[in-house]
């Protein structure tokens, strides 16, 4: 009688049988396909506390009643960021679980803010491009637009849309494996502005002030910031799963030792909200408006640390309420090594020092 569990003979059957999958590949998303996705998620106080502060996001209001009294909340609300990353890691069985990496994301943006705990999140993705990958054959490039909805009322609470690499059943033929290595980036060396502004304090007029005086100097505003989180079990492959994010980059050693990053990495959304949690440490928030033109450059793992590069791009006095003025950043995450591993745009309404 045939012992299944014999090693060779489990290693052959393991070797024949076919594998249930999961996910999708890139021949099953076309465009105009709209997908409702099956799971749910409760935005919890106890989701959003563990998202905030695994990645140091210790904004009062969003901890405090009196602290998000004074910001005109409620009750502290769900952080956006949480919001975020839970809008997209309900889709991630239906659209990217098969593998591929999360490669940018732009005009996030929170329609019915703020959101409260309690709130039950229903998420419809709809494919808006497919496209071939000129370097990598047995992959294709996807972008849908998610809508994260209250379930009871459908209001939408987040939107965005997002691009991965997806992989291909078959691998399709290209014009060569040099056609995305063209020598475009040959570097004529950095092209920095002589000076560096920092602004001297987090309040809307300091992003103001900071941005006259570099205007007048062959200046930028742009300064780093002091903390750095190392990756670690929670962050790379537990957070995600509190999102029901079931990419196996983040949790499945054994099938990544075989990718291109050798390794479990970081979920995009953990790797942004470290970042911006440094940044927002040294301002004011008042409102967070919305994302654009985020990218994923570089993988992050276990042991990596995650610090954080702010520009400040534009400050105008104008915003939901008086008490804030809206500033626009560009935001860059960066490893120990000083590689920029994510950059996107943020719109955010920041507290006056004069209220
Ligand atoms: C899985 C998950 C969530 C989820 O489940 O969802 C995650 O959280 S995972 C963690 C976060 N993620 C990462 O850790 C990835 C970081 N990244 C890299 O490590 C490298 O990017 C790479 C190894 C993936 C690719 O490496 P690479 O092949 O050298 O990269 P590129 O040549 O730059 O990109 C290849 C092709 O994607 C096109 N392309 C790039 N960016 C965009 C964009 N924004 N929009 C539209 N097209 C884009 C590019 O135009 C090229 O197209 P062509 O093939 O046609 O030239």
């Amino acid at each position: 009688m045939t012992d299944w569990t014999d090693p060779e003979t489990f290693a052959q059957a393991l070797d024949e049988v076919e594998t249930k999958e999961k996910g999708n590949c890139f021949e099953d998303f076309a465009e105009g396909d709209v997908i409702e996705h099956d799971p749910g998620l409760t935005l919890t106080q106890f989701g959003s506390e563990k998202w905030m502060s695994q990645t140091l996001n210790h904004d009062p209001a969003y901890w405090r009643s009196d602290a998000a009294a004074a910001r005109g909340f409620e009750e502290p609300p769900v952080h956006p960021d949480y919001l975020t990353a839970a809008t997209l890691g309900i889709t991630v069985e239906d659209l990217s679980e098969k593998g591929g990496y999360f490669l940018g994301r732009t005009d996030v943006r929170f329609p019915e803010a703020p959101v409260y705990t309690g709130t039950e999140l229903h998420v419809e993705s709809e494919v808006v491009n497919t496209a071939t990958s000129s370097s990598r054959p047995e992959y294709g490039i996807v972008s849908w637009r998610t809508r994260g909805k209250d379930a009871e009322t459908g209001d939408v609470l987040c939107s965005y849309e997002r691009t991965n690499m997806i992989p291909r059943r078959e691998p399709v033929a290209t014009d060569g494996s040099g056609a995305a290595a063209t020598d475009e980036g040959a570097d004529d060396g950095p092209d920095l502005p002589e000076t560096f502004v920092t602004p001297e304090g987090g309040y809307f007029e300091d992003f103001v002030d900071a941005l006259e005086q570099a205007d007048d100097e062959n200046a930028a505003v742009a300064y780093r910031h002091e903390r750095g989180r190392t990756q670690d079990d929670v962050t790379v492959a537990s957070l995600p799963l509190s999102t029901l994010n079931t990419a196996k980059q983040h949790h499945n050693v054994d099938v990544m030792s075989d990718s291109p990053s050798g390794n479990i990495v970081t979920y995009g959304d953990v790797t942004r909200s470290t970042a911006l949690g440094h940044a927002r440490s040294d301002e004011q928030t008042w409102r967070e408006v919305g994302f654009d033109d985020e990218s994923f450059h570089t993988f992050v793992a276990v042991g990596d640390t995650v610090y954080a590069f702010t520009r400040v791009l534009e400050a105008e006095n104008d915003a939901s309420s008086d008490a804030a003025g809206t500033v626009r950043f560009q935001h860059i995450a960066f490893n120990q090594d000083d590689e920029p591993v994510y950059s996107g745009t943020r719109t955010a309404e920041i507290q006056k020092r004069s209220k």
